[in-house]
């Protein structure tokens, strides 16, 4: 079984990661794991602490010359706007407590149920937890994950495909190709025309001192059929792709395959024929199951969407009462991303990597990578003979 947990404040010395039950032999170094922390700092929209931060995560344990070794894997990533915050947020008893309290509860945010759930007075001790900085650690711990379904074949391919109202078109391309679109675009969107639309609409957005949300798609590659189960409630992979999602901070929605629109087709058009031959064995054309039939994996490519909510910090601000006085105000803001649904993506390819290896593990797990491959392909040779 795998787990993580992960701790730090926003403005904290750092954040920190404990990922138990990886399997040893798993090559990973931290400058694998940085190259998805880069990508969650970036994309259009992002505000200025992302250029204060240089995320890099540092191995404390658990990996040794390159390699897991089976034990639980520490990590640790620096919050370099600690320096700003020291005096304020200093752990122990010499902190100013006096200075920086936030009493305006911002709508949108964690702030006002934080406080009055926690009892505190200084809504800071709510938002330097219920920031979205938490996930930089759990895309470090994700990628780990996601580096153990690498070593299987799988691949994981996040993108986004609206920003407010504006949409992408669908995209039919290979794994490698979506990888090469998605990284050479400022939104991570693989479609030239809706990107700059969508830049248009960020840049609007911010002169106005508003927000903006959006979408954005996984797509997983290389699943055998049979991930996941359907025997009982909490096996299912749809349902666990969902709460991995909709666990990232400002997921609203998500759905599988057809989702949402499925539900206003006719079932003719919505489930995928099937059909065989002795080349490819059991296969469909279609795929508006998004590659998940009764809870588990159906051999097709897993696509799952999640909709994110526009950022509830705003220039142009929203009605609220100060928990201090009970006056209204209209608040002020410092600084906040306008859009961040490409960095969210990253966090959510993190997710679904980790949701994925888990339920992978379940099925083929053992101590050492090299039982999981021999596992893994046994089943393949025995799903390929059906
Ligand atoms: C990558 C990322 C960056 C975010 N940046 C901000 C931000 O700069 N300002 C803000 O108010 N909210 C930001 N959010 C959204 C809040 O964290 C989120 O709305 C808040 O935690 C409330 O949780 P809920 O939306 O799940 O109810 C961001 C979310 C993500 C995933
Ligand atoms: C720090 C990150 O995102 C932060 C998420 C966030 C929020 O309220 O969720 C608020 C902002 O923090 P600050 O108020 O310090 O500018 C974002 O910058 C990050 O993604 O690494």
């Amino acid at each position: 079984m795998i787990r993580f947990l992960t701790a730090g404040e926003s403005h904290g010395p750092a954040l920190t990661a404990i990922v138990d039950g990886l399997p040893a032999g798993v090559p990973v170094t931290g400058e694998y794991i940085d190259v998805q922390l880069k990508r969650r700092q970036g994309g259009y929209g992002r505000g200025g602490r992302m250029k204060i931060e240089n995320d890099r995560a540092v191995l404390l344990s658990g990996v040794r010359g390159g390699y897991t070794l089976g034990s639980p894997v520490c990590l640790r990533i620096e919050n370099r706007d600690w320096s700003n915050w020291q005096k304020i947020m200093d752990p122990g008893p010499g902190a100013i407590l006096t200075e920086r309290v936030v009493t305006r509860p911002r709508p949108g945010h964690a702030d006002l149920s934080g406080a009055i759930k926690y009892g505190h007075r200084d809504m800071r001790n709510v938002l330097e937890r219920s920031s979205a900085r938490e996930t930089a650690a759990r895309v470090a711990a994700g990628t780990l994950a996601r580096r153990l379904l690498e070593e299987l074949g799988v691949r994981v391919v996040g993108m986004v495909t609206a920003i407010g109202k504006v949409a992408s078109a669908g995209i039919e391309a290979t794994p490698e190709q979506l990888e090469e679109r998605v990284a050479a675009s400022e939104l991570y969107c693989p479609d030239p025309l809706a990107e700059n639309k969508m830049m248009e609409a960020i840049d609007s957005a911010r002169e106005s001192g508003d927000s903006l949300g959006g979408v954005f798609e996984i797509r997983v590659f290389g699943l055998p059929p049979g991930i996941g189960g359907y025997v009982q409630w909490d096996q299912r992979l749809d349902g666990r792709l969902a709460g991995a999602l909709m666990g990232i901070q400002a997921i609203k929605g998500v759905e599988v395959g057809l989702g949402f629109a499925g539900a206003a087709m006719p079932g003719s058009r919505v489930h995928d024929d099937i059909y065989y031959s002795p080349e490819m064995g059991f296969y469909r054309e279609s795929n508006g199951a998004g590659g998940i039939e009764g809870g588990m994996t159906n051999g097709g490519t897993v696509v799952v969407r999640a909709a994110m909510k526009p950022i509830p910090t705003l220039y142009k601000p929203k009605q609220s009462v100060d928990i201090a006085t009970k006056e209204p105000f209209t608040a002020s803001v410092e600084r906040s991303d306008i859009c961040a649904v490409p960095a969210a993506c990253v966090v959510g390819e993190a997710a679904a990597a980790w949701e994925l290896a888990r339920a992978v593990l379940e099925k083929f797990g053992g101590d050492t990578l090299e039982e999981i491959k021999q596992r893994w392909s046994l089943y393949l040779e025995r799903v390929g003979r059906f």
